[in-house]
C-alpha cells in the first residue's frame, strides 16, 4: 500500500503567504495580493462545488458537478477577483452577464454563493474592513448575475 502526501495548503499557510504580501493600499494589496486571493479562491471553489444549495440549480450543477472544471474555474475566479479588488488587469474571461447567461440564477441561488464567500473569508480570518469591502463588491454585481443587467 502506498502512502499519500497531502499537499493541500492549510488556512494558516494561506494566511502566512497573504500576510507576507500584504501592504496598506488597494483592497487587492490588503487581501494579500495574488497569493492571498488565489488561496482564498482555492478554498471557496471547493466549497461551492460541494454546496448542496448552490448545486440545487441544475444548470449550475452541470458545471460545478464536474471536478475537472475546478482548476480552470479557480483560475478565472481568481483573476476576476484580482481585477475587481484593484489589482493588475489579468481577467481573460467573459463579463458577468455573459458568464451567467442561461444559468437562471435566482436570488436564492445568488444568496447561497454569497454566504459561501462570506464563510470562506471568515474561515480565513480576513479582517472586518476587507471582509465588508469584498462582500460589497460581490453585492454590486448581483444585478448582472441574477437579472442579466449590465452595470452602468
Ligand atoms: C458576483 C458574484 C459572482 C462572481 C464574481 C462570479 C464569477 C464568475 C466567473 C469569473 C466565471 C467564469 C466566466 C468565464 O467562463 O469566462 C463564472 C462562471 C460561472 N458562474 Fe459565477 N460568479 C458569481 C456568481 C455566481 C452565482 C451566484 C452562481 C450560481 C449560483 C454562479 C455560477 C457560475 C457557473 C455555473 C459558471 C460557469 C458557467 C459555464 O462556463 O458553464 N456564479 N462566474
Amino acid at each position: 500500500m502506498t502512502d499519500t502526501i497531502d499537499t493541500r495548503p492549510s488556512a494558516d499557510d494561506v494566511n502566512e503567504l497573504a500576510a507576507e504580501a500584504a501592504t496598506p493600499g488597494s483592497l487587492f494589496d490588503r487581501l494579500g495580493g495574488t497569493y492571498g486571493i488565489a488561496g482564498a479562491v482555492d478554498i471557496l471553489v471547493d466549497r461551492l462545488f460541494a454546496n448542496v444549495a448552490v448545486n440545487a440549480n441544475e444548470a449550475v450543477h452541470a458545471h460545478h458537478g464536474v471536478a475537472a472544471n475546478a482548476p480552470g474555474y479557480k483560475f478565472l475566479v481568481t483573476a476576476w477577483s484580482i481585477e475587481a479588488a484593484g489589482g493588475p488587469k489579468c481577467y481573460p474571461g467573459e463579463d458577468m452577464v455573459a458568464a451567467h447567461d442561461g444559468l437562471h440564477i435566482d436570488t436564492k441561488g445568488f444568496d447561497a454563493v454569497y454566504k459561501e464567500i462570506a464563510a470562506t473569508l471568515s474561515f480565513l480570518d480576513v479582517p472586518e474592513a476587507e471582509h465588508a469591502e469584498f462582500m460589497a463588491l460581490i453585492e454590486k454585481h448581483r444585478p448582472e448575475v441574477v437579472d442579466g443587467v449590465h452595470l452602468a
